[in-house]
């Protein structure tokens, strides 16, 4: 197996996202976390670029010790000077030096002639390797560079010493197939390619930057270069856990390994996350919240029969203790059991049958069915008989003083429907309801809450009820709609009542 080294530039191409600036204490906790992952190179900052990047990169240089440490530079003698000053403690020093060698970074943006570019890299690299040994050299844009050019450009820096050869897609516009083949190109056709080693490093325009990664990986480059989560400038650059988790998924295809420490990829995630205040998309590859999480019912069925049948990584590789089923309206009988049972609830059969129709109601009205929402679901199910039964109710408010409700209740096999104002929505349902019974209980209490999370949550509504004779009945109801929880509340407080009139009655 070839060894492939992994480069992080999270702190410096990284931190070119907008809205990024690392001060010299975050950058420092990303390094050391960086090391546990087990990155070989941290491309620390660009000193020349402020003050503050300079004093990052020193005092990472001082303090995260074996693995390279690595600042940026243009191919510019005051760039080098900074870049050698912020590395002077480093254990492993690297600059990575470079310079723009497509037709329109040469014309318009340094208005050079292709053979000054090549004259000033050459002179960049040997000024470089004053300082240090291990230098590396970007061809920025080579993938927009003419390959016979760019073939020459690569070919002198190696002559002038230059260890690493950067091959970039700066701006994303490869398709993986090319850019295999110019990684291929300059392994076959630079003199000496074998006394540096190549490196891919590439964009996401057009969302293609792990794909052209592992072609270049494929081709034979063997240094990755990529950010953690793939934040980086635009759209970003490739994201290293998801070259890494490929080629451990598909290890026969890459003929390479490297010697990062999957189990820290969630950790290192989350970190660079909460750090830079970027938020990994839910759906990302990886380290998106819903990479390990199965939401519809066939597939929760097949990964609880055998996770394989759906699942080709397993998460605790990358640190994630566990997948997760998730209870939606998409969720079939064996995901509910198996929730069910998690909470030590055994049912099947009718039962089961029972509880999975109610879940199914409660499930179309919310995004997620929690286990709080299924406690209270097996809760309900072993109450009491309701004699009374909300069939539909409707509330129209006036302002915040006045509400009417209008309330159809099914008592006895009888469907009474009645109408009644109010000093608020609840109140005018409470009229109504009393209308309807004919109750003269004393409403003493009511309370609202909420009993599950996410805003679509389960709201638990608590009303007691004082008889004439003064004992009190408290009810309970549970709904995502407040008015109704509310209202059935009211209904169970006097379901309630009405039972326990019986048994005196009875007795
Ligand atoms: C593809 C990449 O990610 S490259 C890295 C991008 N990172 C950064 O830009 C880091 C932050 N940058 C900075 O702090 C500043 O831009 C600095 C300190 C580097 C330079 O600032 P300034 O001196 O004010 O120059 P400015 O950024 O406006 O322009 C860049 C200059 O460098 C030149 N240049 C650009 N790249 C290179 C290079 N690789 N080698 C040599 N010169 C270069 C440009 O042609 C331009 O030169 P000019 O002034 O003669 O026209
Ligand atoms: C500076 C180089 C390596 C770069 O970031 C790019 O070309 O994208």
């Amino acid at each position: 197996m070839r060894k492939l080294y992994v480069f992080d530039t999270t702190l410096r191409d990284g931190e070119q996202s907008l809205g990024i600036t690392l001060n010299v204490k975050e950058k420092l906790e990303i390094s050391h976390q960086l090391v546990r992952l087990g990155v070989d190179i941290i491309e620390a900052g660009f000193p020349a670029s402020s003050p503050g990047d300079m004093e990052s990169v020193k005092t990472i240089a001082k303090e995260v010790k074996g693995v390279i440490i690595c600042g940026l530079t243009r191919a510019a003698v005051q760039d080098i000077d900074l870049c050698a000053e912020a590395l002077h403690n480093a254990e492993y020093p690297r600059i990575h030096t470079g310079i723009g060698v497509s037709p329109v970074h040469m014309e318009k943006k340094l208005k050079l002639t292709p053979d000054q570019v090549v004259e000033q890299a050459v002179a960049a690299v040997k000024y470089a390797k004053k300082y240090v040994s291990d230098v590396e050299f970007y061809a920025e844009d080579a993938f927009r560079s003419s390959p016979t050019f760019l073939a020459r450009v690569i070919e002198n820096v190696i002559s002038a010493g230059a260890t690493v050869v950067n091959i970039p897609d700066t701006v994303g516009y490869a398709n993986p197939w090319e850019y295999g083949e110019l990684i291929n190109y300059v392994i076959n056709n630079v003199k000496n390619i074998d006394r540096a080693i190549v490196s891919v490093h590439c964009h996401n325009d057009l969302g293609m930057a792990t794909a052209n990664s592992l072609a270049g990986i494929k081709a034979g480059a063997s240094q990755l270069e990529g950010t953690i989560n793939g934040i980086g400038e635009r759209a970003g650059n490739t994201s290293l856990e998801e070259v890494i988790m490929s080629i451990y998924t598909r290890r026969d295809g890459y003929g390479v390994e490297s010697k990062i420490n999957t189990r820290e990829i969630s950790a290192t995630s989350r970190l660079v996350s909460r750090i830079t205040g970027v938020t990994v998309p839910d759906h990302k590859a990886i380290v998106g919240a819903n990479a390990f999480n199965h939401a519809s019912g066939i597939h929760q069925d097949g990964v609880l029969k055998d996770r394989k049948t759906y699942e080709i990584i397993q998460p605790e590789t990358i640190g994630v203790p566990q997948n997760i089923i998730s209870l939606t309206a998409r969720s079939g009988r064996h995901a509910l059991q198996h929730c069910l049972m998690e909470l030590g609830y055994t049912i099947e059969g009718a039962q089961l049958d029972d509880v999975y129709q109610r879940f199914l109601q409660l499930a179309d009205q919310k995004k997620e069915v929690f286990d709080q929402d299924l406690y209270v679901l097996m809760g309900d199910s072993g109450g009491i008989e309701s004699s009374i039964v909300l069939q539909s109710m409707s509330i129209a408010t006036n302002g915040v003083e006045m509400a009417t409700a209008t309330v159809i209740l099914e008592i006895a096999g009888k469907t009474i429907t009645d109408a009644a104002c109010g000093n608020g929505p609840v109140n005018a349902l409470f009229n109504t309801i009393d209308r309807i019974t004919g109750n003269t209980a004393i409403l003493e209490d009511y309370t609202l809450k909420s009993v599950t999370r996410s805003s679509e949550a389960l709201g638990e509504a608590t009303v007691k009820l004082r008889n004439n004779d003064g004992r009190l009945v408290v009810g309970k109801g549970f709904s995502t709609d407040i008015i109704e929880a509310s209202a059935k509340a009211y209904i169970n407080a006097l379901d309630k009542r009405n039972l326990h009139t019986e048994l005196v009655t009875e007795s």
